[in-house]
């Protein structure tokens, strides 16, 4: 756990006069679970947009194991091994359990627009792979018996649960959770836990933007905190949450409730 599998240099965005990111420089290294913190509009969620190509940075860098992908498209990043939930949860609606992960799989899928019209033998075998990946990630992360189920018609902390094995099924090494606990209740949030470590245990490196500082004190290895763009402090749990600086910005409560 020593490589960083993901730097930002100097990361700064601005919208008009907002400085919603100001120089931000961070460093995850491989196999780590990272956790994000910071009041309401910081720029954690800008920080997430920057990092999966949604927006592109008015300055500063950012390399994923060693590339520059600073300029690449969102579709080009998740190629490479990065892919995301949201806030909100985003599952394809009218589409059951393994729809929603098997789409996913074709990121990992290496075929073009003719193979895929003829049919050729290259697509119908990795189509073959891809519903047996599909499969296989259903089966593990114990989804057999909703696999039928329409994905969003399900309670909250199993759309979380598809929402990442889908993010799963892209083949990404690296996985961004945007308020995974959001909306969920004490008992999903400890299932949550258990499945973020379970990744991190099959060598996935986890980055999470999040609220609920018992998950973040309890799962994260390191923590950085964010406040109006600016980054406070960057390191483990114990060390970060003694900074005056970050409990005066924003730990206060939750701090002494974690
Ligand atoms: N597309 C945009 N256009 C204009 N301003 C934006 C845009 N995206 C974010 N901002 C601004 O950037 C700042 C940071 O917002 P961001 O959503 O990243 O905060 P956050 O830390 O994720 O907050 P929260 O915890 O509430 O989700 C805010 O002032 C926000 O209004």
């Amino acid at each position: 756990m020593s490589q960083p599998i993901l730097q930002t240099k100097e990361l700064s965005i601005h919208f008009g006069g907002v400085m919603a990111l100001n120089k931000v420089s961070l460093s995850i290294k491989n196999g780590q679970i990272f956790g994000l913190i910071g009041p309401n509009g910081a720029g954690k969620t800008t920080m997430f947009n920057l990092l999966t190509g949604i927006y592109k940075p008015t300055n500063g860098t950012i390399h994923f194991k060693g590339k520059d992908i600073t300029s690449l498209k969102a579709h080009q990043i998740t190629t490479l091994g990065i892919s995301r939930t949201f806030q909100n949860i985003r599952l394809l609606k009218g589409h059951t359990v393994f729809e929603n992960i098997f789409l996913a799989t074709h990121y990992q899928l290496k075929y073009g627009l003719f193979a895929s019209f003829f049919l050729s033998k290259s697509f119908c075998s990795q189509e073959v792979r891809a519903r047996q990946f599909t499969n296989k990630l259903i089966e593990e992360y114990k989804l057999s018996d909703l696999r039928d189920e329409e994905a969003s018609d399900l309670p909250q902390g199993l759309k979380r649960k598809v929402e990442i094995v889908r993010a799963l099924a892209t083949g990404a090494e690296l996985i961004f959770l945007d308020e995974p606990a959001a909306g969920l209740n004490p008992v999903e949030t400890a299932e949550l836990m258990k499945l973020i470590k379970n990744l991190q245990c099959q060598d996935k490196t986890i980055f999470l933007i999040e609220h609920d500082m018992k998950l973040v004190k309890g799962i994260c290895d390191e923590i950085a905190v964010l406040h109006f763009g600016q980054l406070l402090d960057q390191g483990p749990y114990d060390k970060v949450t003694k900074n005056p600086k970050v409990i005066q910005a924003y730990l206060g409560r939750r701090y002494e409730n974690a």
